[in-house]
């Protein structure tokens, strides 16, 4: 009973529903070359609405650059990107189709922050009212009046939250909102992003923070160098099933369950397992007459997750 036959099969991922076009991000093989870095690598995804899809990747993965061109900031040396089922730049009002939050520190230092809101707002139609609203929503209400210059980081990360959600949005798009926030921030911003996805928006958001995008995220895009290594529920990548397998013939068993199509590595004696599940390994173990001392079943943290997919991604 050797090879992948020898395995039980592992499911397949659920399908996803079909997308509502109105909200949709899709990223068509998008590459984006400076001089030798390829700071972005023929990477393809799509972001869907009613959920917080998080974009996750050590500093440099490509994260700033993918949002860039997403919003027609950046050309891309090939492939395209799309919301909505046009380009950003084809908006004709684009301030009500995607909200944006790239660079906190945009705004014009010499302004207060209310005129800078009632400023963007102009160029839609949109009322001061709004602006004035959403300066009492993310907490600037009293210093609506102040120039932005004197801010904190965090000050200014909340203002450009709230030009993000200036034209009531369908698509949202936030780089590293969290960066700067105290801790009454970050929770804000949680909830924030929670309630957006639960009106039915596309809530894109970007961190280098596993821990941030644990209780944040539903859905988790993961890139590295460029490339995209998983495009997987925040649920599905936790509940990969890891074994630890101990017994007298560890070459044997890695062996064989290598052959299985698992990742097996070392861990504390025995066998570390990703890929099959304890009723497959005890299967194949017995059918090639392998003694087991141990076969106990790991659930991974997210960190460990992500670890792990980054390293064997890299080894493959
Ligand atoms: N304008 C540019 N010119 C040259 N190289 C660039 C430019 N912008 C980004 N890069 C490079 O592209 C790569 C990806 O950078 P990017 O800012 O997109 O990563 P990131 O995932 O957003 O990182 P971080 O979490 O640190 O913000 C890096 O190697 C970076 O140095």
């Amino acid at each position: 009973m050797r090879g992948r036959d020898a395995c039980d099969p592992r499911p397949s991922p659920p399908s996803h529903p079909a997308p509502s076009v109105r909200a949709v991000i899709e990223v068509m093989k998008l590459t984006k070359v400076y001089g030798r870095t390829r700071a972005v690598d023929d990477l393809s995804f799509t972001v869907r609405p009613g959920q917080v899809t998080g974009f996750l990747g050590p500093n440099g993965a490509g994260k700033s650059t993918t949002m860039r061109m997403i919003l027609g900031l950046d050309r891309p040396t090939a492939g395209r990107a799309t919301v909505a089922g046009r380009p950003y730049r084809d908006h004709r009002a684009p301030l009500h189709a995607v909200g944006a939050l790239l660079d906190a520190r945009a705004a014009h230092p010499g302004r207060t922050a209310r005129d800078h809101l009632v400023a963007l707002g102009q160029t839609h139609g949109i009322a001061p009212s709004r602006a004035d609203g959403l300066l009492a929503e993310v907490g600037l209400g009293d210093v609506a009046r102040r120039r932005v210059g004197g801010f904190s980081l965090g000050m200014a990360q909340r203002l450009g939250i709230a030009a993000a959600l200036l034209g009531d949005p369908a698509v949202v798009v936030l780089d590293e909102p969290v960066n700067g926030l105290d801790p009454d921030g970050v929770l804000w911003i949680r909830t924030l992003l929670k309630r957006l996805a639960a009106d039915g928006r596309t809530v894109l958001v970007s961190s280098h923070l596993m821990s941030e995008m644990a209780v944040t995220a539903d859905h988790l895009l993961v890139v590295d160098h460029g490339r995209l290594l998983a495009d997987t529920s925040l649920d599905a990548l936790l509940d990969r099933e890891r074994v630890f397998v101990r017994g007298p013939r560890p070459d044997a068993l890695r062996a064989l369950l290598t052959g299985c199509g698992a990742t097996v590595d070392d861990d504390r004696g025995g066998l570390l397992v990703t890929g099959l599940g304890v009723d497959a390994i005890g299967v194949a173990a017995a059918g090639q007459g392998l003694v087991l001392h141990e076969l106990t079943p790991h659930r991974a943290s997210l960190e460990q997750a992500y670890m792990e997919l980054t390293t064997t991604k890299e080894r493959a």
